[in-house]
């Protein structure tokens, strides 16, 4: 293949002259593997059938995320070989990042697995801080068991494949994902939390709340794409992240219907029960578009089971839900305040964050202007 069809393919790699230092997550595998849907699914809320019509990528489409943190997301289109001589795999795997590799569990995986293992050799060899994640994909059409022993296999043949050739210590996770249940969401805000420095204090910060105010369960969710950045350190359990995740739906469309309204809604019925309650308060805020409003956002849910689930916006991206016993929720005037100690902590993490980001970037500039005066003078 020549340097010029390689450099079409790979679209716009070279054109920034000052270094993208966003996060990389690129996401490789086999052709109809799944790779676009599920980029799709994520982060543009494509209903999962609609993948259906979703036509085969011929160029690496590389996408900005703007959010809590900003990342870039690499499609690569699975007939690409970037095994090819003229192929620069330090401009793919070279910058911080995730690799992951889609493997459609419904085909014939024996392809699927030498191209992994190619794949994490090379970027191994290129880079060896990026993250590995294997995604086996589209298991919804396999029985709980059928999926297990998928897992255990792919498992094992990988690392077998590694070890053999003396690459036994690289670190590969193994996640079964569908675009038609939590399970996708799931698994990318785990890619996504090994990319995110700030997760210990994140982390920390949830377990005090948590332990102040009486809360079984919270997660910190950024709210476009639904992936939890961050959550307490008890055990995840599937269905209390996925009744998290749901209310987050649910206030999108209501706050769609009702945003910046001056008066409290009750609607019955949302979680098919008579008395389930769901109050969404007059600064419902817009999170179908992320506006500033969202930072107020504050919503409630009653569950029948005694139980009660609470979002509190944190600020244009983030959203707090938590999971509680309405027991405990009869202090809400603590909670209230514990909360605004969380929403002003997470502020000063971020805005931390953003004060050495932006010295990067003035350093790199500056670097590159001095390198063109020398250039020029010389
Ligand atoms: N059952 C099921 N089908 C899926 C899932 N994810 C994707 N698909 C289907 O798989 C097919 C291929 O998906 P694409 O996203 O186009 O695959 P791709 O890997 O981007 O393909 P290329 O662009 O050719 O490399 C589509 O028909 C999707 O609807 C899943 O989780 N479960």
């Amino acid at each position: 293949m020549s340097i010029a069809s390689i450099q079409a393919l790979l679209g716009m790699i070279w054109e920034d002259p000052v270094q993208d230092h966003r996060p990389r997550l690129l996401i490789m595998g086999l052709r109809r593997s799944g790779k676009s849907s599920i980029q799709k699914v994520v982060f543009h809320k494509m209903p999962p059938n609609e993948t259906l019509f979703l036509e085969s990528t011929n160029k690496v489409i590389k996408e900005n995320i703007t959010s809590f943190i900003d990342f870039q997301v690499w499609d690569f289109p699975g007939q690409i070989d970037y095994f090819d001589p003229a192929f620069d795999s330090n401009v793919i795997f070279g910058e911080y990042g995730a690799l992951i590799f889609v493997i459609d569990a419904q085909d014939d995986y024996i392809e699927a697995l030498s191209r992994l293992h190619q794949t994490v050799t090379r970027a191994f060899q290129v880079n060896p801080d990026l993250t590995f994640e294997v995604f086996i994909h589209k298991v919804d059409a396999l029985s709980d068991e059928y999926k297990i022993d998928t897992q255990r296999d792919i498992q094992q043949r990988t690392t077998d494949d590694l070890v053999d050739v003396g690459l036994e210590n690289v670190p590969l996770s193994f996640y079964l994902t569908s675009i038609y249940d939590h399970s996708i969401f799931e698994a990318f805000s785990k890619v996504i939390q090994k990319l995110v420095p700030q997760l210990p204090t994140l982390e920390n910060l949830l377990n005090i709340l948590c332990s102040n105010s009486g809360i079984e369960k919270a997660f910190l969710f950024d709210v476009n794409s639904k992936i939890y950045i961050a959550t307490d350190s008890s055990p995840v359990d599937m269905q209390t992240y996925e009744i998290c995740s749901d209310m987050i739906d649910v206030i999108i469309d209501i706050s769609e219907i009702y945003g910046r309204t001056n008066s409290f809604h009750y609607i019955d019925e949302i979680y098919g029960d008579d008395q389930t309650q769901v109050e969404t308060n007059g600064n419902a805020g817009n999170y179908g578009t992320t506006t500033d409003t969202a930072n107020d956002a504050s919503s409630l849910i009653k569950l029948t089971n005694g139980m009660v689930l609470c979002l509190r916006g944190v600020n244009r991206f983030l959203a707090l839900v938590c999971l509680l016993r309405s027991d405990n929720f009869e202090k809400h005037g603590l909670i209230n305040y514990n909360f605004g100690c969380f929403k002003q902590a997470i502020a000063e993490v971020f805005e931390l964050k953003r004060h050495s980001a932006a010295e990067r970037l003035r350093r790199e500039r500056m670097r590159l202007s001095e390198s063109v005066e020398d250039n020029v003078g010389g």
